[in-house]
């Protein structure tokens, strides 16, 4: 059944669509996780937020967490933030309920001929998804199975947060990290403040964070917790009103109420030598206040 089957992934968007197929019925998640995903902006596109969806499994989806891999941004004429994203992977382990009744899946891409002709190594990564009640964990490993060649790649979960006003959100762990302002023609600046706001067109790669982000007055007005581990980087990202028509999938009235906090590998490239596997970790918590 599911074993075999391929998805695109936007972590939970794939994991949500898996879900609710019927003959996963057995294994849906409840509907206390399911108000963990409309939290995040992970949700099917085709909701009211997600006017202009594209599900054609060529088009990346701008939403759930996008998984940007094994480039970040322009990549010559090759996939603008990787090919993974837009990729069909396995479904190692369909999702099912743990003991204490989180639902977990584990997806695997491995290189084909397609991603060789970008990307000319042999990689296997590895996604566990874990979604709880307030918890969804997105854990993910990169293995390099050459027996003589490293490669070096980027690595950055493109996580869509789903808020009421963004303008009247705050995301803490910034302070002393030096960042570079794609909207200011790359320049670099240091961020004195710990908390940031988005009150403008902002594409900020921040450099060395603190490993706990905290965003606050996200959905329902609730805090969410983002806690990372070996992802050094955070891209904060909103296209706003100035560039969200360049957006084809984007409804010029939904910038207000998303923006992505996009935990990754991308200021410095990582290195894997043969045989090794690095792994990155990323956990949302939803907290009150
Ligand atoms: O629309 P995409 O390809 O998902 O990219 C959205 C944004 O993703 C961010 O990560 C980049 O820093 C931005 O430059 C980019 O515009």
């Amino acid at each position: 059944m599911l074993h075999n089957r391929r998805i695109t992934c936007s972590v939970v968007t794939s994991l949500y669509r898996v879900a609710r197929r019927p003959y996963a019925l057995q294994v849906a998640p409840s509907i206390s996780c399911l108000n963990c995903l409309t939290l995040f902006r992970l949700a099917s596109r085709r909701t009211r937020h997600d006017k202009k969806a594209v599900f054609d499994d060529k088009t990346p989806i701008l939403g759930g967490v996008p998984i940007v891999f094994p480039h970040f941004a322009d990549w010559e004429e090759k996939p603008f933030h990787g090919f993974a994203r837009v990729c069909r992977w396995l479904v190692e382990k369909p999702p099912s309920k743990t003991e204490n009744g989180d639902v977990r899946a584990v997806l695997k891409l491995m290189d084909t001929a397609w991603t060789r002709q970008f990307w000319d190594y042999t990689f296997s990564l590895t996604l566990e998804v874990v979604l709880g009640q307030n918890h969804l964990v997105t854990d993910i490993s990169v293995h390099n199975p050459s027996p003589k060649q490293s490669f070096a790649f980027d690595l950055l979960l493109h996580t869509y947060f789903l808020l009421p006003d963004v303008t009247k959100c705050e995301i803490s762990g910034f302070k002393g990290c030096s960042y570079v302002d794609k909207t200011q023609n790359f320049q670099e600046f240091t961020q004195n403040t710990d908390v940031i706001t988005v009150r403008k067109y902002t594409d900020n790669i921040y450099k060395d964070t603190a490993e706990t982000h905290v965003i606050s007055n996200a959905s329902g007005g609730k805090s969410i917790k983002l806690v990372k581990s070996n992802y050094p980087d955070t891209v904060v990202w909103n296209p706003w009103a100035d560039t969200v028509k360049n957006f084809p999938d984007l409804d010029e009235s939904e910038y207000p109420h998303f923006f992505c906090v996009e935990a990754g590998n991308v200021a410095k490239p990582v290195l894997l030598a043969p045989g090794k596997t690095f792994k990155a970790s990323q956990v949302l918590h939803v907290i009150d206040k």
